[in-house]
This record gives C-alpha cells, sequence and structure tokens, in this order.
C-alpha cells in the first residue's frame, strides 16, 4: 500500500531517472487559470520540474481572458473549427492580452516561487514563424470543400528553437505566448495547441502536456476516455463528439506524436497538482493519445 510520503516520492524515481535532461512541453490554457491557488500549484510545478534537472517549456493560451477584453472594448467575436476569427481590432487586442497580461502573469507568478521564468512571443529571436491558416468546411462530401477566411489567424510555418535552448540551458523556463510573425512582418493569432505541439515537435520533446478545464477527451455519456488512436480520435470528430475547442487540441496531440514527440497527454488543469501527477505517476490522468504508428 503506498501511503507514505517516502513511498509516494519513490513512485516518482523512474520517472525522475527517466525525465532528468529531457525536454517537456506543457501547454497551459486559459481554462485552466482558474484560481490564485491553483495558479500557485502550477508555477510550483513547473519549478519542481526544472529543479530536478528536466527541461519545461510552458506555451500558454488565454482564450477566457481575451473574450474578457474584446467584450470590455465592444468587439464581438466568433470561432470557425475552435478558431477565432481574427480581424485587426481584434489582433490588436489578442497580441495585448497574450504577450502582454497574460504572459507576464505566468513568468511573474513561477519568479515569485521562486524560479527562473522569461516571457516570449513568437516574435522574439524570430521563435514562430507564421503564415496564414486557410480553414476547410465541407458539409457536403460529393461538393468540394469551401475555403473560410479566419482574418489574422496564423499557422506555424517555421520554429526556430535556438532561444529556447539558450534560455533553458542557462537555466531559464521560457514562457511562450502564441503569437507569431510572417515573412513582412505581420502579426498572427495562433492557437496555442497548435504552438505548443510545434514546439515540442521542434524540441523533440519527451512529452507534450495539454493542461485544460476537463479530465481529458470524454464520450457521449462524459466518462473519461484515458486512451485514444489517431483512427478512434478522427472518428469522434466526425461524428461531433469531439467538438469546438478540443478538435484543435487532438490534432495537435496526433501531429505532435507524428512528429517524433514521445507521448502527448491532455489532462484537467483544475486537479491541484495536475503536471506532476501526470508525469511522475503510475496511473498518470487524462487522456493519452496514440498515433497511427503508435497505435498499441
Ligand atoms: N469530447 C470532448 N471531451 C472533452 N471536452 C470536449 C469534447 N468535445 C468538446 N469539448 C470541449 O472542449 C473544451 C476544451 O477546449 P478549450 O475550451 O479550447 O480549452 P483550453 O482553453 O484549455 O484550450 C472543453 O471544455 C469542452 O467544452
Ligand atoms: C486562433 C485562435 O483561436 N487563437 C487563440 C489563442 C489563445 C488560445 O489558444 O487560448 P486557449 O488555449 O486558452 O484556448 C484565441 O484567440 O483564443
Amino acid at each position: 500500500m503506498k501511503n507514505t510520503v517516502a513511498d509516494i516520492l519513490i513512485e516518482a524515481l523512474p520517472y525522475i531517472q527517466k525525465f532528468s535532461g529531457k525536454t517537456v512541453v506543457i501547454k497551459y490554457g486559459g481554462h485552466a487559470m482558474v484560481d490564485e491557488e491553483l495558479k500557485t500549484k502550477f508555477s510550483k510545478d513547473i519549478i519542481l520540474l526544472k529543479t530536478i534537472g528536466i527541461n519545461p517549456v510552458v506555451v500558454h493560451g488565454g482564450g477566457p481572458q481575451i473574450n474578457k477584453a474584446l467584450k470590455a472594448m465592444g468587439i464581438t467575436s466568433t470561432f470557425i473549427k475552435g478558431m477565432r476569427y481574427t480581424d485587426d481590432a481584434t489582433m490588436d487586442v489578442v497580441e495585448m492580452v497574450l504577450g502582454g497580461k497574460v504572459n507576464k502573469d505566468v513568468v511573474s507568478r513561477i519568479n515569485l516561487e521562486g524560479g527562473r521564468a522569461v516571457g516570449l512571443t513568437g516574435k522574439d529571436a524570430g521563435l514562430i514563424l507564421a503564415e496564414k491558416m486557410t480553414i476547410y468546411h465541407q458539409e457536403d462530401e460529393t461538393k468540394p470543400p469551401e475555403i473560410i477566411d479566419p482574418g489574422m489567424v496564423g499557422d506555424v510555418s517555421r520554429v526556430n528553437p535556438e532561444i529556447i535552448h539558450t534560455l533553458s540551458d542557462q537555466g531559464f523556463i521560457p514562457i511562450i505566448a502564441p503569437v507569431g510573425v510572417g515573412t513582412k512582418g505581420e502579426t498572427y493569432n495562433i492557437n496555442a495547441d497548435v504552438v505548443a505541439a510545434r514546439i515540442a515537435s521542434a524540441l523533440s520533446a519527451e512529452r507534450l502536456i495539454l493542461v485544460t478545464d476537463v479530465d481529458g477527451v470524454l464520450d457521449s455519456d462524459k466518462t473519461l476516455i484515458s486512451s485514444l488512436n489517431e483512427q478512434q480520435a478522427r472518428q469522434m470528430i466526425r461524428d461531433s463528439r469531439i467538438s469546438g475547442g478540443m478538435i484543435p487540441k487532438v490534432e495537435c496531440g496526433l501531429s505532435a506524436l507524428n512528429a517524433g514527440v514521445k507521448k502527448a497527454h491532455i489532462i484537467n488543469g483544475k486537479i491541484a497538482h495536475a503536471v506532476l501527477l501526470e508525469l511522475f505517476t503510475d496511473s498518470g490522468i487524462g487522456t493519452q493519445l496514440f498515433a497511427k504508428k503508435f497505435n498499441n
């Protein structure tokens, strides 16, 4: 029976040994930034990882925080397949909220607890080069898909990870806002799951952990699906059992796995110390995704 503090620490030992010196990319969703206590616990988890020799890289979202700012300014917002339609006025607010308030809040909380976090957007050191995303919509499979213009929504065209390596090697924790830059210096709003997956792929991360506000991928009866392969996930998207913001999350997890990231998980950030529980316990929490070639 594992009930002493020592037993719990020892359960973590093989994982600590395995992950030491490796990179773990954590996507911290806006819906998981709930209250002060949870935010502090998340900050401590990240510092603990760094302290034991793991390289955490945090990519944060901020969807609800953007909604609040847009509402206060009287700008209405709509979503197409989980992506925010981003006209120029919306883009200004998105950059201000993600690169400003949300990024600095995550950074300063980690620093307050004794870590050394540094905030970046994709513009810093050319970290995230972006291009305009094209969204296809197909209602009738006998007809060609309709092309939807999402405004300044970006797709990642290239990640230049040097700045991440430089910071991580010097003991800093990079905190990345999902704003990208185009070849002409234009600013793009990129879904944070997309950025996290592409950064994890560029860093050949050991783990991609997507932290959200639900236990993982839920079935129609709301039960947690603890492991999900690519085929099952695509079927769930087709029959709308996976919808909204869960679509980019699942797609991104699968694409990171196909690009060489070892494991991808979706977990609930409302569970205290969710990141530690996922990484350092035998049972883990949440949904683990499996790519086609690893369907076992
Ligand atoms: N099958 C599903 N399982 C779990 N959540 C789902 C599913 N389908 C849609 N969702 C929705 O996706 C949301 C998570 O996406 P999102 O709100 O974008 O999170 P975040 O802000 O953390 O990126 C859930 O809160 C839920 O409303
Ligand atoms: C294109 C697009 O939709 N970008 C997102 C960026 C923030 C984000 O992804 O935040 P969460 O992870 O908290 O949802 C947005 O504007 O809301």
